[in-house]
């Protein structure tokens, strides 16, 4: 409950004020940290995306979740473009320009034994600079995907405890 109070605390003033709930189990594991399914009460709290936010994989999704860093797994390293990542930090610092950032896509994904992981592969600009500003949260929408899915992003490197 105390993390959860901090990163709502934490999160911009201006954007939503739902913070996935954690399982605490499955949080302290480097293995499984999971923000809960939001419920339907939660999702009605999200903020909703403009147009303008969307992505060809999350195009159909509304709700925009505050997910805490540390539970979004990228495995595979960005490359980067050190004035974007700086200019982006200064948009997202200025609370008049945060909302022009928009969300970055994360795929979820519930493993065969259950726990929900959250994988990042655009979005690595943005995520460096919420990073770098050590945001506790980061905007996000939610993309159902499947072990298939991963695949198509890591191959064979796709981690096999999902499976
Ligand atoms: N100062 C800024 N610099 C760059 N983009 C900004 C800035 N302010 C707002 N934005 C918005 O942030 C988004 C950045 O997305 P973009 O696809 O360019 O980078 P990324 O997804 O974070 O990184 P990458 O594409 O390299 O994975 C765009 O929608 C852009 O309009």
């Amino acid at each position: 409950m105390e993390f959860i109070s901090q990163s709502i605390r934490q999160a911009s003033r201006r954007f939503p004020r739902y913070v996935p709930s954690l399982r605490r189990s499955h949080y302290s594991s480097s293995r499984s940290p999971a923000p809960k399914i939001p419920s339907d009460r939660q999702v009605n709290s999200c903020r909703t995306s403009t147009t303008m936010d969307t992505t060809i994989h999350s195009a159909g999704i509304a709700e925009i979740h505050n997910v805490p860093m540390e539970v979004i797994k990228r495995p595979i390293p960005s490359v980067l473009d050190e004035k974007k990542v700086q200019s982006l930090m200064d948009t997202i610092q200025r609370e008049t320009s945060e909302d022009e950032v928009p969300p970055i896509d994360l795929l979820w994904i519930t493993g065969s034994e259950g726990g929900d992981y959250y994988f990042s592969f655009g979005g690595c600009h943005r995520f460096e600079a919420y990073k770098r500003l050590q945001r506790d949260t980061i905007k996000a929408k939610l993309v159902r995907s499947t072990l298939g899915d991963l695949y198509h992003y890591m191959g064979s490197s796709a981690p096999k405890y999902l499976a």
